[in-house]
This record gives C-alpha cells, structure tokens and sequence, in this order.
C-alpha cells in the first residue's frame, strides 16, 4: 500500500537520481540532493531541480528546511525559509509534482551545486484545518499556480 514516499521525476528516469533517504535510524529529514549541477550567482536565487516528486494522505504536508550544515558550508539558505509541498502537487498537469528548491546564495562568490550533492531534507508532518473551511481549488502547478 502506498501512504507516504517519492518517486523520481518520468523527464529524470535513469539519470542517476535516488529517492531521498534518511541519514540515521531516528532522524526526521529526508535529504534531498540537487539532481543538475547549478551555479547561482551572489545574492541570486535560483530554483534547483531535485529529479522527485512526493506523495502523502490527505491532511499531511511535507516540509523543507535547511540542512544546518548548508549554510556554513555552502552559503546557500532557502530563500523561501521553509518549503510547503502540499499533497495536491503531487502528479499536478503543470510540472508533474517536480519539488525544486529555491536557494539564496548568500556569499559573496558564485557557488556552485553539484549533481548529487544534498542540498535541504524534507519532513513529513501532518496539519489541521479551521471551523468552517470549504476550500475546493484543484491545484494545477505550482509557485504561483493560484493566482498572486
Ligand atoms: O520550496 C518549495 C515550495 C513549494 N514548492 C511547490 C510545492 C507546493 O505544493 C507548490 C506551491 O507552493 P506554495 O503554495 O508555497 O507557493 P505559492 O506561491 O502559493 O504557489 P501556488 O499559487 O502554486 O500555491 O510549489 C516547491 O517545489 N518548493
Ligand atoms: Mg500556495
């Protein structure tokens, strides 16, 4: 039965992308790696394909954060603070469900991101709805899909 998990992206099939995997028996985050190589100019942001797709029950979200080495290490921090991937994206018409991560460079030089190179992990929690809430929108993309 399938509850929660991910799946690579039909466009990166065979081009070398694993499905995010924990790094310890205990811990929370899914690490996501950068499935092109991406060079992001100082003080740009760009969006960093992962090659994945996650799907989840209804009522659950999955969450992106930073990898608290990243920072240090790279000089990239999510631009975005926190990445929201609802349920409905998944398999979307637009773009497939394809979760990209929306990076900062916050140095001073061009960094440079390696295919393969983990880059944010991803939590899954679930989240609670507000009294009287008849929200019915199918979502069709993402990153602005509904509107500004
Ligand atoms: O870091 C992120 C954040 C979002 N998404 C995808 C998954 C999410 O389900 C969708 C929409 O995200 P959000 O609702 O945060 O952005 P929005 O600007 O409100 O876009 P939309 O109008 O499409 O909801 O974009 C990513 O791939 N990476
Ligand atoms: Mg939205």
């Amino acid at each position: 039965m399938k509850t929660r998990g991910f799946e690579v992206i039909t466009a990166y099939k065979d081009k070398g992308i694993e499905t995010p995997v924990r790094g310890t028996a205990h811990a929370a985050g899914y690490d996501f790696a950068a499935a092109e190589t991406v060079e992001i100019a100082p003080g740009e942001i760009k969006l960093i394909p992962t090659g994945i797709k996650a799907y989840m029950q209804t009522g659950e979200v999955l969450y992106l954060y930073d990898r608290s080495s990243t920072p240090r290490k790279k000089g990239l921090v999510l631009a975005n603070s926190v990445g929201v991937i609802d349920s409905d994206y998944y398999d979307n018409p637009n773009n497939e469900g394809h979760i990209f991560s929306q990076c900062l460079n916050i140095t001073d030089k061009t960094v440079t991101v390696t295919k393969g190179e983990r880059i944010i992990q991803g939590v899954f929690m679930p989240f609670l709805i507000a009294d009287d809430d008849d929200a019915s929108g199918v979502r069709v993309g993402g990153f602005g899909s509904t509107g500004s």
